[in-house]
Order: structure tokens, then sequence, then C-alpha cells
């Protein structure tokens, strides 16, 4: 039996060591070891992970590494790969990297063969990309499709919309592909707008086929084709779905053969390399998204085989768990300087906080100790002229992950020189920042008078030491967006294990889901029930301006 997390040996020893080195300064620690970029950096296939600017030295390693072997993270890693039900609270198999196991090797659970199960359907995704791309799947008119219309929410939109984004530069313009996930009727009053039933196919993507927002625009979608057109035949020319859900997609209308099935083993903020990534196929090409797989599943190779003191999602959870719990920063910023990776801050805001945005332990006792920070972020370059002031000059500190890539998915002119002079600056200048005498020596040289320096000097001083993590990527095509994805998703995993919180359930969504059904009930009737003064006063106002 593996004792509570906070009595561990190596736990408590990383609780000293973090108020040891609260003190000092990144910058001391450059200065006395010219190795420490050596020391403090990793390479994975088309990756480099730096952390040599984190607030780390060689005893803090070796104690979190202490800390995984004592978490047993690599008899939980292994357990998750084999498939075994380590999502206890749902009693379910955790196999996102099934859905990319290249080699095909055999992975069982209750009795069945899941990688054999994954060909089939990727079979069946193979061909009917196929055959949407190539004009030989007809709409009602017999006009071939030339929009998708991607229909779905949380993790059935996020992945496959930020990877749509990424890799749009090696699209063709066989299809466009536009994705509807809000309530708000102006989002697919815009997108209905913009594409014609004749030769739209409406993708609906939900695990449950219950989700309320998804049914409510799939609704809208059909009701929209059905204005256009009166064939009976009409919804199984331009309807698909993506879903465990046979019994709902079939009262919905959609052909069982028109169903791509999912499983339960795969949550949602995991299922891009699922049927749930078939809008990415049918926007790139089938090839693309297996480029995809591929790319993550050199990263599940690389998080089951390399040492844990060289394994980027290994080293990256537990920088993670020492900057959140131990030095107590609640923040972490993703900062990505590649326009194609503009969504991956939302995409990871799920995919972590989703994750382990909880606070009980696996045995369900109320953890003593902060678990994963609150994830936000931006493209880097917009962010420097927006939030970055507090991110140099806030009292809070933020450990950034800044993510660029080597080539650019377009070369245009001097531009990734600048963008990338810029990352390289933000991590120096987050590390070094700039101290009193530095500043009281540029202005004197400037002839400013030493009255008006007095003034200034505290308003320019930045003390630095915000700890950051580079990420550079060769470049940002599927294979290397699949590989990123992996890494930070094996990240949650540590984190997940390290933190010991159930990282594969979302009970605090589930709650969301059904609290809003009764009060549509009471709305739809204009009968305000029992409610709180605040929710009841709201709705009746709502009502009363209607
Ligand atoms: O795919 P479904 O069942 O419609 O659920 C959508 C999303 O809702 C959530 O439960 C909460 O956002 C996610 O985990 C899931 O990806």
């Amino acid at each position: 039996m593996v004792a509570s997390r906070s009595q561990l040996a190596s736990w408590q020893s990383l609780e000293k060591r973090a108020q040891e080195l609260q003190n000092t300064h990144l910058k001391t620690l450059f200065a006395n070891d010219d190795a420490r970029f050596n020391t403090f950096s990793v390479q994975a296939p088309g990756i480099l992970f730096d952390y040599s600017k984190q607030l780390i030295n060689q005893p803090v390693k070796d104690d979190l590494l202490r800390l995984a072997e004592e978490c047993e993270l690599a008899q939980w890693r292994d357990k998750m790969f084999a498939g075994e039900k380590i999502n206890f609270t749902e009693q379910r198999a955790v196999l996102h990297s099934a859905l990319r196991n290249r080699d095909q090797s055999a992975i069982i659970v209750d009795g069945e063969n899941v990688s054999e199960q994954v060909e089939t359907e990727l079979e069946k995704m193979r061909a009917f990309v196929a055959k949407v791309r190539s004009g030989e799947w007809l709409g009602f008119s017999g006009k071939a499709i030339r929009h998708v219309v991607s229909i779905g929410v949380g993790g059935s939109n996020l992945g496959p919309q930020m990877a749509t984004e990424a890799l749009a530069s090696f699209a063709d313009d066989t299809l466009d592909v536009h994705y509807v996930s809000n309530a708000d009727g102006v989002q697919i009053a815009k997108v209905l707008d913009a594409v014609d039933p004749e030769t739209t196919l409406f993708v609906i993507s939900s695990k449950t086929f219950t989700t309320s927002e998804t049914m409510t625009n799939a609704q809208t979608a059909v009701q929209w084709l059905q204005d256009a057109t009166s064939e009976a035949g009409a919804i199984a020319k331009h309807f698909v779905a993506v879903s465990t859900n046979l019994e709902k997609t079939s009262a919905f209308g959609i052909a069982p053969e028109n169903v791509f099935t999912m499983w339960d083993w795969v949550g949602g903020r995991f299922s891009m390399w699922s049927a749930i990534g078939l809008p990415i196929a049918l926007y790139l090409g089938f090839d693309a998204f297996i480029e995809l797989l591929e790319g993550a599943f050199e990263i599940d190779q690389h998080f089951k085989n390399q040492p844990m003191a060289n394994n980027i999602p290994v080293l990256m959870g537990l920088l993670s768990v020492w900057n959140t719990t131990f030095l107590d920063h609640k923040a972490q910023a993703i900062l990505p300087y590649d326009q194609a990776l503009h969504m991956l801050p939302a995409y990871l805001q799920q995919g972590e906080m989703e994750s382990n945005g909880k606070s009980v332990n696996f045995s369900g006792s109320r953890v003593n100790y902060t678990t994963v920070p609150l994830i936000w972020g931006m493209t880097g370059i917009n962010g420097q002229h927006a939030f970055y002031q507090y991110l140099h000059q806030g009292t809070t500190i933020v450990p950034a992950d800044f993510i660029g890539s080597i080539k650019p998915q377009v070369e245009v002119g001097e531009h990734h020189r600048v963008l990338m002079s810029n990352f390289f600056a933000q991590t120096e200048a987050m590390m070094n920042g700039v101290s009193a005498e530095q500043i009281r020596d540029e202005l004197k040289a400037k002839g400013i008078s030493s009255e008006e320096i007095d003034q200034l000097v505290a308003h320019k001083v930045h003390q630095g030491n915000r700890p950051t993590s580079s990420i550079l990527l060769d470049t940002v095509d599927a294979r290397g967006l699949g590989r990123l994805i992996a890494l930070y998703e094996h990240k949650i995993f540590v984190q997940g294990i390290i933190l010991e919180i159930c990282s594969f359930d979302q009970w605090g969504v589930e709650l969301g889901k059904g609290l809003a059904k009764s009060i549509e009930a009471e709305l739809s009737d204009g009968q305000v029930g029992d409610h709180d003064s605040s929710t009841a006063g709201l709705m009746n106002y709502y009502q009363s301006k209607r």
C-alpha cells in the first residue's frame, strides 16, 4: 500500500527544497553552471524540450524522479497502455493510445482486442472520407459535398477544431469545414448562412448523444435541411454521427451505416484520434489523419520506453507538480509562437483542467495540497501586447510554456526570424529580469537626471526569476501536431498519478449537464419554480424582458 502523497519521503524532501530554492534566482543557477542547458534539456522525435529555465537543480530533479517512483508512475503507465480499468470511478479502461497504436499489437479489454476494433473503424473512416472527397457521395439533389459542418461540444469539438485550424495550410479546396459548438443560435445561424443544403454534410459528434447543446444544434440543422427539401432520404445523405450511443443515433434518424463508433474507454478530451477526428480527415484527407496518429504513436513509444529522467511527458508532469504544489504557483500560461497553434491554449484548458481540476485523492479523501494550475494563454506575440506586463511584473508568478517551431508552415520574408526573436527574448527576460543597477546605468547613459532616475527606477525593475519551459518543434504539420498533443496528454496523466487524482472522469461537468434541464422546462412553461432569490430574480427579469 502506497503511503499518502504528503507522507512520502520524496514529497517531504521536495517541500524543504522548495523553501530553500524560494530565495535562489534562476540567473544565479545559470551563472554557476555553464552546462545547465545541456543538463536540463532533452529531445524526442522532432521535439526539443528545454526546462533549464525552471527553478530546479539536480537534487530537485532527483527528488521529483524519486517521487515518480514512490507513486509507482511506471506501473500506472503500463496499466494504462495495457487496457486495465484505471478509470475506476467509471470502471473503464483509458486507451486513447490504442487509437494510434500503429504497430497494431493486441490490447485486450473485456476479452476483445481493441486494436482490431480500432482498425475496422479506421477502415470505415478511410472509405467514407474517400467517397466524400472524391465526389462519389452525393447530396439529395445529386450534387457532391462541398461543406462539412461539425456539430459537437467540449471533447467532441475542441480537438478537431484545434487540429483543423492548426493544419489549414495543408488543406486543398475540396471541402470547407465549419464548427458549431455553442447553444447560442447566432453561431449555427452564421454557419448555415454560409453553406448550401444541397452540398452540406453534417457530422454530429457526441459520445453520449444526449448533450443538450449538441442536440439542439443538430435539430436546428435537420430543420434547415427539411426546409430545403421534402425528400425522405435526405437525412441519410446529409447526416453522419460519431457516438457510442447507437440507440440515440438511430432514434435521431441516422442510418446505422452512417454512424462511426467510439468506445467508453476513450475520454471526450482525448478523442480526436478516434472518429471524432472525422472532420480533420475530411478536410485534409485520410493520409494526413494517419500522419497525426503516427506522430502521437511516436510519443507513446517515447513515454513508454525512455528512462524517466529523459522522458519529456514525465518531466513536464513533474515540473507542473513542482511549480504548482511545491512552489505554489497557481496558474500556468500556454504561449504558442506559431499561429497554427492559436487554439492550443483552449484545447489544453479542457485537457488539463477537466482531467485534474479536482480535490480528492484516489480513496476519496480531500487532498491537502494544490492540484493543477489554472491554464490560460494565447499566441505569444498577441499576448505580449496584452497580458505579458502581468507575466513580467505582476505580483503573481505564472510559469509558462513557450512553444515554437523551427520551420513555419509558410515562409514569408523575415517574419519567422522576427517571431522567434520574440520567443527567445521573452524567455530570457522572464528568467533574468532587469536589476535596478542596470536601469540606473541605462538611464544615466541617456542623460536623465538623478532625480528622475530615482523616481523611475522602481517602476522599471523586473525581478525576473519567472520559470519557463521551451518546446521547439521541427514544424507544425500533422505528425508534429500529433507529437505535441500526445506529449501534453501524457503530461496530464503523470500529474494525475503524482497528485493522486482520478484524471479520467468529470463529475463536475456532469453536474452542469443536468442542472439546466429543469430550469429550461420552467422557462418554457413561464413558471419560475423554487429557487434562491437571486436565481428566481434573474429568471423573472429575463422572462419579463422576452
Ligand atoms: O461528446 P458528448 O457526450 O456530447 O460530451 C461532450 C463533452 O462534454 C463533457 O462531458 C464536458 O465538457 C466532455 O467531457 C465531453 O467531451
